[in-house]
């Protein structure tokens, strides 16, 4: 029996990298799923892949940092498939490695309203539809190492994802007697396309983060990150709960 069979789930940043992968692997496993994202070609063209290998599938357009948007996102699953059993937050941009002396407001505000914002916000609108409706629920978080050290990515980026381990850990506790499941994944370095949000450099922040990632072994693909999502939005992991998984081929085990 297929892992997710039955299953109503929303992928986010699905039109590319590792939501693009765990919107497959979830459909392949069984899952309906809303690949949302605001690169509608994409969404559409990852909608058709799913589609072609028999399983079932609908392009969502949201902008995960306007809040109407991400609040019609999980309508649409439930009005679409009549449910929502797994929310995996996945949408995210990096920053350009400017350490704080050179963030902006602007930027900050950018990266948080992406990568952290969007987050609580959708967290918000499903658990609260499953605390109504009296339903089980399991969210995954794509974080980062970056989430979990400071030397990954700028003051901004590392910021952002930071606080989405505690998002992580405070839904995961605070809901645990209601059947809500939240854990969050740290990938290491991961060939995607997150190098085309990276804006604006920082010579200097590049050269100091660049020597942590040295250290790591290798970069991964995303299929081998949605391989853990696939544990993580399953009940392969019904004991799991309050917890970031490290995806890393050890990467970040060096310090
Ligand atoms: N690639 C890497 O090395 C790592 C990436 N991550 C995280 O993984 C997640 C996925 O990123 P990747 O697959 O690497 O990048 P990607 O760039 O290949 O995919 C990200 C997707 O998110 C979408 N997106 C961006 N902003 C959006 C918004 N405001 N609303 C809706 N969709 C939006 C993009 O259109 C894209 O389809 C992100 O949260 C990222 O921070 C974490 C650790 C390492
Ligand atoms: C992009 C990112 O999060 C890392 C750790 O490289």
């Amino acid at each position: 029996m297929a892992k997710l069979d039955g299953k109503v789930a929303v992928v986010t940043g699905a039109a590319s990298g590792m939501g693009r992968a765990i919107a497959k692997l979830y459909a392949k496993e069984g899952a309906k799923v809303i690949v949302a994202d605001f690169n509608m070609e994409g969404a559409e063209a990852v909608t058709a892949e799913i589609i072609d290998e028999g399983g079932t599938a609908k392009a969502v357009s949201v902008n995960v940092s306007d809040k109407d948007q991400v609040e019609k996102m999980i309508e649409t699953a439930i009005s679409e498939y009549g449910e929502l059993d797994i929310l995996v937050n996945n949408a995210g941009i990096m920053d350009g490695f400017e350490p704080v002396g050179e963030i902006t407001d602007e930027k900050w505000d950018q990266i948080f309203d992406v990568n952290t914002k969007g987050v609580m916000r959708a967290m918000r609108k499903a658990v609260n539809y499953w605390m109504e409706n009296e339903k089980k629920g399991v969210i995954v978080n794509t974080i980062s190492t970056g989430g979990l050290n400071g030397a990954h990515a700028g003051v901004a980026y590392g910021a952002s994802k930071h606080a989405v381990v505690a998002l992580t850990k405070n839904t995961g506790f605070m809901y645990a007697k209601n059947g809500i499941r939240v854990n969050g994944i740290a990938p290491g370095a991961i060939e995607t396309n997150i190098g085309s949000s990276m804006k604006d450099v920082s010579d200097f922040g590049m050269q100091r983060a660049g020597m942590t990632h040295g250290l790591s072994p290798r970069t991964g693909q995303p299929e081998e990150v949605a391989e853990a999502a696939l544990f993580l939005g399953s009940e392969d992991s019904s004991f799991v709960n309050g917890t970031v998984l490290t995806v890393d081929g050890g990467w970040t085990s060096a310090f």
